[in-house]
């Protein structure tokens, strides 16, 4: 039976492990996120290198996006699946959101803005790219920590060079009753690693191991990190990969940010051999994840309890 849990997320403060690789601290932290990942594919995370004002500032500019004019917002199109705007969908009514993909580089960031403001805006496009490329620096912290911690270090090169940010930014329109009202149905993320941040309004729920809800209560110092299906897949199962899911209650929006590491079109995701042996037998057969995204897409995907296994399960 599903129930909502006391359980609270692990906690991880990375103020003090920022460029220093090997030190006491940095072990200590390392030991927590893979003690995190395996058990809950999650956890809290506070973090210095992005400053109050930046976090303040993007809030700002996703309300602004997201008051133009539907049409407006529908120009945000991208060939790559989830990647482009949606929104009034029938299942998720409350739910809308749009995609900067290498939200960490200025030309790109600008090249979309340039879709909603024919003349640019270089405020936004400024605002979005500096918060993306401050908060890069914990996804490649702790996907560091995951590799050292799993003895996988010698691919560190090629695990980062292999992959783009996303920022994916959400609005979830209050459904103005007590009840509780789906915002956005319950998935794993595809990617490698997930950072999330949002406004003061509750609705992230994470699923534990034993089926518990565990609801995220937001403070502005916090991000969520999480594991996505390609680090699952990639780690051959041994970090877990949540389900996660929103609801909405009340009169007010949830504005909230998503920052993805995304294997690059074209590179294969196929766990090292280091993480396959007798005990650990291969999960998952290799595969490019804009194809996996694209079953995702279909009536099978969208039917399955996990996609994942159902495309290249073995
Ligand atoms: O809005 C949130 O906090 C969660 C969004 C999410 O799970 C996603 O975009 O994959
Ligand atoms: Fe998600």
């Amino acid at each position: 039976m599903e129930s909502i849990s006391q359980n609270k997320l692990p906690v991880i403060d990375f103020s003090e492990v920022a460029e220093k690789p090997g030190s006491p601290e940095w072990n200590r932290v390392k030991d927590q996120v893979k003690e995190a990942l395996v058990e809950y594919g999650c956890f809290e995370a506070t973090f210095d290198g992005v400053p109050m004002d930046s976090r303040m500032s993007l809030l700002g500019s996703l309300e602004e996006l997201f008051k133009l004019p539907l049409e407006t917002k529908k120009r945000n199109f991208s060939k790559k699946p989830y990647h482009g705007y949606v929104g009034q969908h029938p299942l998720i009514p409350l739910y809308e959101s749009m995609g900067f993909d290498d939200a960490d580089i200025y030309d790109q960031v600008d090249n979309l803005s340039r879709t909603f403001w024919p003349e640019g805006h270089p405020v936004f496009s400024k605002t979005i790219q500096s918060f993306s490329e401050r908060l890069s620096a914990l996804d490649k912290i702790i996907r560091r920590m995951i590799l050292e911690s799993l003895v996988l270090e010698k691919y560190l090169e090629e695990h980062m060079d292999s992959t783009n940010y996303l920022l994916r930014v959400m609005k979830y329109e209050g459904p103005n009753t007590s009840d509780t009202k789906l915002g956005l149905v319950s998935h794993t993320d595809k990617n490698i690693v997930s950072i999330l941040y949002q406004n003061e309004v509750e609705g992230l729920e994470v699923k534990t191991k034993d089926g518990d809800w565990i609801p995220f209560k937001p403070t502005p110092e916090s991000f969520v990190v999480m594991t996505g299906d390609s680090l699952h897949a990639w780690t051959n199962g041994r970090l877990h990969s949540p389900q996660h899911r929103v609801v909405m209650s009340g009169n007010d929006a949830r504005y909230s940010v998503g920052l993805f590491s995304i294997p690059k079109a074209g590179y294969i995701i196929k766990a090292p051999n280091e993480m396959v042996d007798n005990d650990h037998p291969l999960l998952f057969k290799p595969f490019d994840l804009i194809e996996f995204l694209g079953f995702c897409y279909t009536e099978a995907g969208k039917r399955s309890e996990s996609p994942l296994k159902a495309y290249c399960g073995i």
